[in-house]
């Protein structure tokens, strides 16, 4: 065994035996009062449950008469008055934490994504002005129409021609990585049209490869563990530190070129840039934390989507028919982007997109941290330093949230009698979290998967292989289809335009 292999294993033995301590001796080691065994949300549960840990937790907060439960994690919250209180009321008490801050500072620095208090204060008050400008939502729908019209849909067209598979779900991450850096600092990362530069594509690579990596770090029991692999560089921390450099150093020369330009263009670099005469450390953590917003949700909405209506085939011919509609009210043909008017008069795709949001969160759990001693409006005491979760995934699965047929793939409930969208309290569907640090990204995130879904369908009969076969879920940092979503295409004859 080498140098590294054996500090390695002496590595995982100290953390074994941290765990064991930890196991044996909880009140000596934390405030918190840890469920015992026989308790749903003990340890020896966790453990027989880790597997599924998203459906366990469906279980347990639906046995719950409170929806809430005590793990050995901490509290998990399936309660809408309390995702009420947690998220808005008691909004200062339940910061992300240092834990939380600590495990993604390397690669997120302080960026919008991973910092409290005064620092993200700043950051959200000028990304929130630039998010909802005009300016913004023409230049994202301009990059989306080139990135549907001229990329995904001759992908799509060539994969009907050829009748091979291919799998939706790594097509569309490599439309939303391209979109996501595109809005975020007008660089065309070229991961859909293969014509990226050497640059942009290891950019695209050690992106990818940090998110994996630094995910690993969650699965350590004690921040000991990886930050001594961190110290003496070794294993995945070593190999993280190397991708995340490659990370700093794209979105560094990135900033420096655009700083150093004559005229500024209307991302969202090019805005903070306008604003302000701020350092390239904070500008990077800036577009780097967009960038992992941005990602992989979207594609992961959109597998989930199509895969849930292959199941549903009216559901599939009733987005066709809306969006027919669209084209014949504004004389337009297929072939041609829709508008931004156009995408928002959609409003059963809106109601189907959000139904598979509903049952398929991207973010399934969020986790804050308590500061000062406080009590749920369930009853439930919250000690200080105690970690907090409210289970999106969860909550969209609650009898008493949704009703009887909670577990139906249904869009139309979330119509109106004349067929409008009727948007539901985010704290009843906090999938894009709620009050004050609520994603910056929703409005931008609908705009590109309707457009996507529209053209998509509107073109193409999308034949999911296996359909019957309930997916398996991939949680890491995103919720995705495990093992992708293999599909056929076939073209439908509609009248180009
Ligand atoms: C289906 C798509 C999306 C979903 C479900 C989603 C969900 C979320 C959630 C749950 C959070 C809270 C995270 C936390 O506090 O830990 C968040 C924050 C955020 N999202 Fe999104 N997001 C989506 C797309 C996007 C897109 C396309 C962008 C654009 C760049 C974006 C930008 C952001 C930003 C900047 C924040 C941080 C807000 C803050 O902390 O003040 N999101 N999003």
């Amino acid at each position: 065994m080498d140098p590294p292999s054996l500090l390695s294993l002496a590595l995982l033995l100290l953390a074994a035996a941290a765990a064991a301590a930890f196991v044996l001796f909880p009140r000596r080691r934390s405030p918190e009062k840890k469920p015992s065994s026989g308790n749903p949300g003990s340890l020896s549960e966790l453990i027989k449950n880790g597997h599924r840990i998203l459906d366990w937790m469906v279980e347990i907060l639906a046995a719950s008469p409170t929806n809430t439960v005590a793990t050995y994690m901490g509290v998990v919250t399936a309660n809408p008055a309390n995702v009420e209180h947690m998220l808005k009321t008691k909004f200062e008490n339940y910061p992300k934490g240092d834990r939380f801050v600590t495990l993604l500072e390397d690669f997120l620095g302080r960026g919008i994504f991973n910092s409290d208090g005064d620092h993200w204060k700043l950051q959200r008050k000028t990304a929130s002005l630039e998010f909802n400008t005009k300016t913004i939502r023409t230049f994202v729908m301009e990059n989306v129409r080139v990135s549907v019209v001229d990329r995904l849909i001759p992908i799509f067209a060539r994969a009907a021609a050829s009748g091979e598979t291919i799998d939706l779900q790594e097509t569309l991450e490599r439309f939303a990585f391209d979109n996501v850096c595109k809005v975020s600092f007008n660089e065309d990362t070229g991961r859909l049209s293969g014509d990226d530069t050497m640059e942009g594509r290891e950019f695209a690579r050690a992106f990818e490869q940090a998110s994996e990596l630094i995910v690993g770090r969650y699965k350590h029991p004690f921040l000991l563990s990886w930050k001594l692999m961190r110290f003496f560089n070794i294993g995945d921390e070593r190999r993280l530190k190397e991708k995340i450099a490659t990370v700093h150093r794209f979105a560094t020369s990135v900033i420096r070129r655009r700083k150093s330009a004559a005229s500024l263009g209307d991302d969202l670099l090019s805005r903070f840039i306008a604003e302000a005469d701020y350092p390239d450390e904070f500008l990077r953590d800036i577009i780097i934390s967009f960038v992992l917003a941005g990602r992989d949700t979207t594609s992961a909405t959109l597998t989930w989507f199509f895969w849930l209506a292959s199941t549903r085939p009216e559901v599939l011919a009733r987005v066709e028919a809306e969006v027919n509609a669209v084209r014949r009210k504004n004389g337009t043909c297929a072939g041609v982007m829709f508008t931004l008017e156009e995408v928002r008069e959609m409003d059963f795709l809106h109601a189907a997109l959000s139904e598979a949001l509903r049952l398929y969160p991207p973010v399934p759990l969020q986790t804050r941290a308590c500061h000062e001693s406080d009590e749920f409006p369930d009853g439930t005491k919250v000690r200080p330093g105690t970690t907090v979760m409210y289970n999106s995934y969860a909550m969209g699965r609650m009898k008493s949230i949704w009703g009887e047929d909670y577990a139906e793939f249904r869009p139309e409930r979330w119509l109106d009698k004349g067929g409008g969208f009727q948007p539901r309290s985010p704290f009843r569907f906090p999938v894009f979290h709620a009050g004050p640090r609520m994603c910056l990204g929703k409005e931008m995130a609908y705009i590109q998967m309707k457009a996507v879904a529209a053209s998509v369908v509107e073109r193409f009969e999308v034949v999911v292989m296996d359909k019957e076969k309930v997916r398996e879920k991939d949680y890491t940092m995103i919720l995705r289809v495990k093992g992708g979503l293999p599909v056929r295409l076939k073209e439908k004859s509609v009248a180009a335009g």
